[in-house]
């Protein structure tokens, strides 16, 4: 596949190309080490002619056809990809699609004094020139207790801590101390932080930091939405780590209270968790998470109960925008412009001085552009400024938010019913109308698909098409309605006596049809706002 996800091709390492590998090959893999300890790093080169790609995996010599072993960490990210197989050392290469080949024999390597390779020790000491002992982790760490005997978040909710996608951060206390281990994707940090509110700042975290494929292990007061300055002791014990198939692992321990420590919060009351990743860079330097960080959906104690929990990466005032945008652009503005455009004749009668139908739009109409403002603003405060990664969905936004704010003033100044630039109003007033709503549609056909809220695909965009559906078929059902009324007073028009009678029953079956529809209309429009609301509601 162009995407390299050829899980598929683990054992067999043959690229389902239809066509067969080359007999000879061109290519060659060294190593700089052919003695190891674990922990070690190899680096390992694949040098020959220009090729499309690779697939290399490390093997244990002794079982050549057995399941890949160890683990590689990229020395180029932009032109390579870790796949989860396990180990590695044969190498299949792509040189055109038609050519390749498969199972490059590599050189051996070998690790003196080695306990057999299928009873792996679940930690190893590391002689690292460090003050404090290192242990290298040699497994994943596994969900089972959670809930049960140790206190978990995972995200996705309940996802296996060694699957690439997974995050998972797991607190076990032992007397007076707490075992936290924390996994995660990453290429440069993972970090969880105690919080007393739902927002970043003065909040107490830990981050594990890849530098040079070594991880350290830091705490940091986080004193505001800016990156953390890392303490320079910090009171935490037992460090061990792994950095394996794009995920960084480390463990350690600490007391459940720390006073002697400042920034660090006592483990024993209520916090909002959050889970945080990003880049970083040389000297450890951590940069901003690019996806939004993920925050405990309550206040938890991890050491009451153990529980096994999950969380939310959508904030709540995005969340409040997205709700407020379809209440106004679902359904609050499509009921008003049904009314305007075909109960005219049904609701004529006046109310407040002005007719019913008139009243009704007005109120929605109106509804739409104040939904439309709150909305508006709650994004700008939440970023503190402008979403700048969100692609067309603002500048749309924007526009949309500029219309709906022309649209009232322009009525508020519309002339009298009968006067002749009347028509010119009642044009300029549906189109802006009209492609404001279209635009409104667009806008959040992408909105769904932001990061900061990502409704689940392509569920959201079926419904939403479903939703265009639903609301055009039922104006062309109006429209066709109408049109045939207009064509049955046009023929009983003939004879004059039948006209007086006729009509007005013709109107009034009309009326109930009209009434019958907009009813169903309106149900099924909330049945679709309600989808959407209780979508992002789980968000
Ligand atoms: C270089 C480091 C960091 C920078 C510059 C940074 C900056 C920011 C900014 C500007 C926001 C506001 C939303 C946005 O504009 O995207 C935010 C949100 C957030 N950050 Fe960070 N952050 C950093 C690291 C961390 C770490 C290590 C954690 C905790 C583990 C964390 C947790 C959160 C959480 C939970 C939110 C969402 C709640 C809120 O909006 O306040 N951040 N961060
Ligand atoms: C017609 C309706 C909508 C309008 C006029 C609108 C308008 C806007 C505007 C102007 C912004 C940018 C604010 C800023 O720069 O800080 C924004 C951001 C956003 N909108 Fe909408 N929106 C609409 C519907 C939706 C819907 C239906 C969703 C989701 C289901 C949505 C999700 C978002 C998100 C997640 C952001 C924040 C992007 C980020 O900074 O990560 N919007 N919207």
């Amino acid at each position: 596949y162009p995407n390299g996800k050829v899980r598929e091709a683990c054992s067999s390492m043959m690229p389902r190309h239809e066509h067969s590998p080359q007999p000879s090959p061109e290519h060659t893999i060294s190593v700089n080490e052919t003695k190891f300890r674990p922990g070690d790093h190899i680096k390992v080169n694949l040098s020959g002619p220009v090729f499309e790609g690779f697939f290399i995996q490390a093997r244990n010599a002794e079982n050549l056809a057995g399941p890949a072993v160890g683990s590689f960490m990229l020395a180029e990210e932009r032109i390579s990809q870790l796949l989860t197989c396990g180990l590695c050392r044969h190498a299949t290469v792509v040189e055109k699609y038609k050519i390749f080949w498969v199972k490059i024999p590599g050189p051996v390597i070998s690790q003196p004094n080695a306990p057999p390779l299928t009873t792996p020790t679940s930690i190893t000491p590391e002689t690292l020139p460090t003050s404090q002992p290192v242990f290298h982790l040699t497994k994943s760490f596994n969900a089972s207790g959670c809930g049960s005997t140790k206190f978990c978040i995972r995200n996705p909710a309940k996802c296996d801590p060694g699957a690439a996608y997974c995050f998972f951060l797991s607190f076990k206390q032992n007397n007076h101390s707490v075992l936290i281990e924390m996994s995660g994707p990453s290429e440069g940090y993972i970090a969880f932080a105690l919080s007393h509110d739902q927002w970043m700042g003065d909040d107490d975290a830990y981050l594990c930091i890849n530098e040079d494929h070594r991880i350290n292990v830091n705490t940091a007061y986080l004193s505001g939405r800016i990156p953390p300055v890392l303490d320079s002791e910090n009171g935490l014990e037992d460090i061990s780590w792994r950095v394996a198939d794009g995920l960084v692992q480390c463990s350690f321990r600490r007391n459940l209270r720390l006073p002697a420590y400042k920034g660090r919060f006592n483990l024993d009351a209520n916090y909002y968790i959050f889970l945080a990743d990003g880049e970083a860079s040389e000297g450890g330097l951590i940069h901003k998470h690019h996806r939004q960080p993920l925050i405990t959906n309550g206040m938890y104690n991890v050491t009451d109960s153990p529980k096994d929990v999950g969380g939310s990466r959508s904030p709540l005032l995005l969340k409040l925008h997205a709700s407020l945008m379809f209440v106004a652009w679902m359904t609050t503005v499509s009921i008003g412009v049904i009314v305007a455009r075909f109960f005219k004749p049904v609701w004529p009668h006046s109310l407040f001085g002005k007719e019913i139908w008139f009243q009704v739009h007005r109120m929605l109409m109106l509804t739409t552009v104040l939904l439309t403002s709150i909305a508006f603003v709650l994004p700008f405060i939440y970023r503190g400024g402008w979403s700048e990664w969100a692609g067309f969905h603002p500048y749309l936004g924007c526009t949309v938010m500029a219309l709906a704010i022309f649209q009232p003033l322009m009525a508020g100044f519309r002339p009298p019913p009968h006067a002749p630039r009347r028509q010119v109003f009642n044009w300029v007033h549906w189109s802006t109308g009209t492609t404001a709503r279209i635009l409104a549609v667009v806008t959040m056909f992408l909105g769904m698909d932001l990061p900061a809220l990502n409704l689940p695909d392509p569920w959201d965009t079926y419904t939403m098409i479903g939703f265009v559906a639903w609301h055009v078929g039922i104006d062309i059902l109006l429209e066709i309605h109408s049109y045939c009324l207009i064509r049955k007073v046009e023929v009983i028009d003939e004879d004059r006596i039948q006209i007086l009678q006729s009509l007005t029953s013709a109107e009034a079956e009309g009326h109930t049809f009209k009434e019958i529809v907009l009813t169903i209309y309106i149900c099924g429009n909330i049945a679709f706002l309600i989808t959407f609301l209780a979508a992002i509601h789980q968000l």
